[in-house]
């Protein structure tokens, strides 16, 4: 019993981040909420004309409304394993709301690498957070994106993979250095000695945003505090509004989010800023004298049939990168500083590495061996039990020959397969082998660990970022922000909790996993 108080109190959380004014409007849904969430799934064998034999099998579940959930919660991986020995690598889970069929070890990489037309991980995270929708409620009576033509180029997606790889990061290094001394400056200005509680959450995501919204949007409103919180609550209200909009009715659902989760004033903020801005830019562009953003790369790129897009479009599209990065961003930040509160060694031999650098930026940050060890293994001892949603377009046929039924959520065991290593890459095999066990945090693992072990690099034993063609274009952005952000707050300050202890991750529905509620202290040096 107190399991499912832990899952109510945890949806709870998540969708009123401690505001009471939501109660009312959770009370009376409620019912519907619950019918909806708990009534029995469509049992795909019956709506195909796939051999119900060759469809993964529903693991046996013993409690009829919750299904899978406390099982998965409280077995972490036991119970994964326990289904792969009895039901093979992939199989269906009874988790309220999405019913997922889970695949585990190598067929994960072949559901991650399929082509966009049978899977696509665009989708299955649209019943996690339904952007497109929430923007249409929110915003479509003062301004209605263009259709995407599918000869464009993703303008969410190009501009990044172009223009944010690995070596063309140093241009956004001074923003995201000012942006992170005006926090600290802001709010961590402490005396030697004095200690300061944060919670992690409202101060990650306001300084991820603050380092983020220059290079996103130039230098002239990226520092604009309404536009960096903004920015920094966007993903956070959509969230929300897609746990409603994924339980209501449509109708209750979408009236819920056009009044209480609209995101109109976050979207007015960027078109009154950003539209005269880009207005500026595009001369600039002409002259060639434009500042590298988000921003101008997607004013530069020409649709299909040559044209460029307008002010306005290109203004609408700016929520885009804060929606994919500042969230993500935060998240995994906040894991890090999580891992380090309880680390005071680990904090003191990263401050004599950093005191070794020339300089102290984004560039020389990237390259202390420790730092990046440690931020991939904080990538891969938080990554969710069951995560990367994708939607099958298609029936989805398996290399072992079972297939998954078109119209299906698809979920990927990601914590199995980082617990479970490798195989067959003998460096990283006898390098383990005086590391901590794959169960356990161990910060030195992947120094000296050989190829493939950077924290961006992407493989089976890192899936934090994806893999494949749709591998995260962002990840050498984030990371360099992350780490200089870690590098500054070791230099200034000593972490702890106010327990002494690392605070405990949270599990929804058994299957994501977000960063301790507890509070980090910083204390001054
Ligand atoms: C630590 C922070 C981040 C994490 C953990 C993360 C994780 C991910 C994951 C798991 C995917 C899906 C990959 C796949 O389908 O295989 C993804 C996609 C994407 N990410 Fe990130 N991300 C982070 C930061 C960022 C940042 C900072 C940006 C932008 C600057 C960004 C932009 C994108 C875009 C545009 C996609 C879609 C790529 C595509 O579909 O081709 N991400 N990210």
């Amino acid at each position: 019993m107190q399991r499912i108080q832990d899952q109510i109190d945890a949806h709870y959380w998540i969708i009123t981040n401690g505001q009471s004014w939501i109660k009312p409007v959770t009370a009376i849904t409620l019912g519907i909420v619950l019918y909806k969430l708990f009534s029995p799934a469509p049992d795909p064998r019956k709506t195909t004309t796939i051999d119900p034999k060759l469809i993964p099998e529903l693991v046996a579940y013993p409690l009829p409304i919750i299904g899978h959930v406390p099982t998965l919660s409280k077995g972490r991986n036991n119970f994964l394993k326990e289904c792969v020995d009895r039901y093979g690598p992939v199989f269906q889970l009874r988790i309220p709301g999405q019913n997922p069929y889970v695949v585990t070890g190598d067929i994960i990489p072949d559901i991650m690498k399929s082509s966009t037309k049978i899977v696509s991980f665009l989708e299955g995270i649209k019943t996690l957070i339904p952007a497109t929708h929430v923007m249409e409620l929110s915003y479509d009576h003062k301004y209605k994106a263009a259709p995407f033509n599918s000869r464009d180029k993703n303008p969410a997606i190009y501009p990044i993979k172009q223009n944010f790889k690995s070596d063309k990061i140093h241009v956004f290094s001074e923003r995201i250095q000012t942006g992170l001394h005006i926090v600290l400056k802001r709010d961590l200005d402490l005396k030697p000695g004095e200690s300061k509680s944060v919670n992690m959450w409202d101060f990650l995501t306001n300084t991820v945003s603050q380092m983020s919204c220059p290079c996103f949007a130039g230098s002239v409103v990226g520092y604009d505090s309404e536009l960096i919180s903004s920015m920094a609550v966007l993903t956070q209200k959509i969230i929300r509004a897609g746990i409603f909009l994924a339980v209501l009715p449509s109708w209750l659902g979408d009236a819920i989010v056009r009044r209480v989760f609209s995101v109109e004033k976050e979207i007015d903020i960027t078109m009154r800023l950003l539209v005269p801005e880009l207005t500026r830019t595009r001369e600039e562009i002409l002259n060639g004298t434009s500042e590298v953003t988000f921003s101008s790369m997607l004013l530069s790129l020409p649709l299909h049939d040559g044209s460029l897009r307008s002010i306005e479009e290109t203004a609408f599209w700016f929520k885009s990168i804060a929606l994919s990065s500042i969230h993500t961003t935060s998240h995994i930040s906040s894991f890090c500083l999580h891992e380090l509160s309880c680390r005071p060694e680990l904090v003191e031999t990263l401050r004599n590495e950093i005191n070794r650098l020339d300089s102290l930026n984004p560039e020389t940050t990237a390259t202390i061996p420790l730092l990046d060890s440690f931020l991939r293994e904080v990538l891969r001892c938080n990554i969710d039990y069951l995560g990367h949603h994708s939607l099958a377009l298609q029936d989805v046929q398996l290399r072992n020959g079972q297939i998954i039924p078109k119209g299906s959520l698809i979920m990927s065991a990601l914590l199995l397969a980082h617990e479970q290593g490798i195989s067959g890459q003998a460096t990283q095999d006898n390098h383990t082998k005086t590391c901590l066990p794959l169960d356990q945090f161990d910060a030195y693992r992947f120094v000296d660990a050989g190829e493939d072990t950077n924290a961006t690099d992407v493989n089976l034993a890192n899936l934090a970022f994806g893999l494949g063609a749709h591998a995260c274009p962002g990840r050498y952005f984030a990371a360099n922000e992350i780490k200089y952000m870690l590098s500054e707050l070791i230099m200034r300050f000593n972490l702890s909790t106010p327990s002494g202890k690392r605070g405990e991750n949270s599990v929804l529905l058994g299957t994501s996993v977000f960063p301790p509620k507890t509070p980090i202290v910083f204390t001054a040096i």
